[in-house]
């Protein structure tokens, strides 16, 4: 059984794939927050933009078989393209349902697999594309994949920590909420100190599609 929050078709907003059209599958609930308000302050990640509570976002529900999911993923790409669909697995964390009978379902429908985690659980075998964003005073189970993008500034997680494990990219992202202005200041700063770093930001927020 697989729970999804929400499920809907939009264009990649962060990181090295920003602007490409995807399919991104929001799962329900995560390991490092509740997804309560009144759980936030003591919750281990305290900055989520996200809602990942229960299935009863758009296109959201319950699916009881792997193949049920990759058939309710796959009406989303458009019909009259030779391009494979494009998919971002996202939440809450995804790797908290995201198994091997899932990937390989969704292979055998042609689907290019991306992850967007926080990188405390393993994943399984193959998929695409995989971003990392970590965050401070967890253990980082994933020490390598194609993107590693913070959330910038995390006092207990700095950028240093990370510039030396396996990755092909590595990004800023200014943390939204109440400092958000500030954050992206801080961003720019840094990238422009430590030219390893690119700065991410989250297109989708400022052209206002989901
Ligand atoms: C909602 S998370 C879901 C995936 C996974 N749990 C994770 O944290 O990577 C999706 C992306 O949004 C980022 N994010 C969450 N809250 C944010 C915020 N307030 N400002 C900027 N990025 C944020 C996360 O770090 C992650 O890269
Ligand atoms: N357009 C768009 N791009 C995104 N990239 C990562 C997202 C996420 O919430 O994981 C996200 C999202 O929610 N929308
Ligand atoms: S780990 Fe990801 S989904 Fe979970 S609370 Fe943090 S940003 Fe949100
Ligand atoms: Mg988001």
């Amino acid at each position: 059984m697989y729970s999804v929050k929400e499920s809907f078709y939009t264009l990649q907003g962060e990181g090295a794939h920003a602007g490409r059209p995807a399919i991104f599958c929001r799962f329900t609930g995560c390991n490092l927050w509740s997804g309560r308000e009144q759980d936030r302050a003591s919750a281990v990640c305290n900055f989520c933009d996200t809602d990942f509570v229960g299935t009863d976002g758009q296109n959201g529900g319950k699916f009881a078989s792997a193949e049920a999911l990759v058939a309710h993923l796959k009406c989303f790409w458009p019909l009259t393209t030779t391009q494979p669909p494009y998919l971002v697995c996202t939440g809450g964390e995804p790797a908290l349902q995201l198994d091997q009978t899932l990937v390989d379902a969704l292979h055998q429908e042609g689907f290019i697999i991306a992850v967007e985690t926080n990188g405390t659980k393993p994943l399984p075998d193959g998929i695409d594309w995989i971003c990392v964003s970590p965050k401070a005073d967890t253990p980082l189970y994933l020490q390598g994949g194609n993107e590693l993008k913070l959330v910038y500034p995390q006092t207990q997680a700095l950028p240093e920590r990370f510039e030396q494990l396996q990755f092909d990219h590595f990004y800023l992202q200014p943390m939204d909420g109440p400092a958000q202005a500030a954050s992206l200041v801080a961003c720019i700063d840094y990238c422009k100190a430590h030219p390893r770093w690119k700065l991410s930001l989250q297109t989708h927020k400022l052209i206002g599609i989901d």
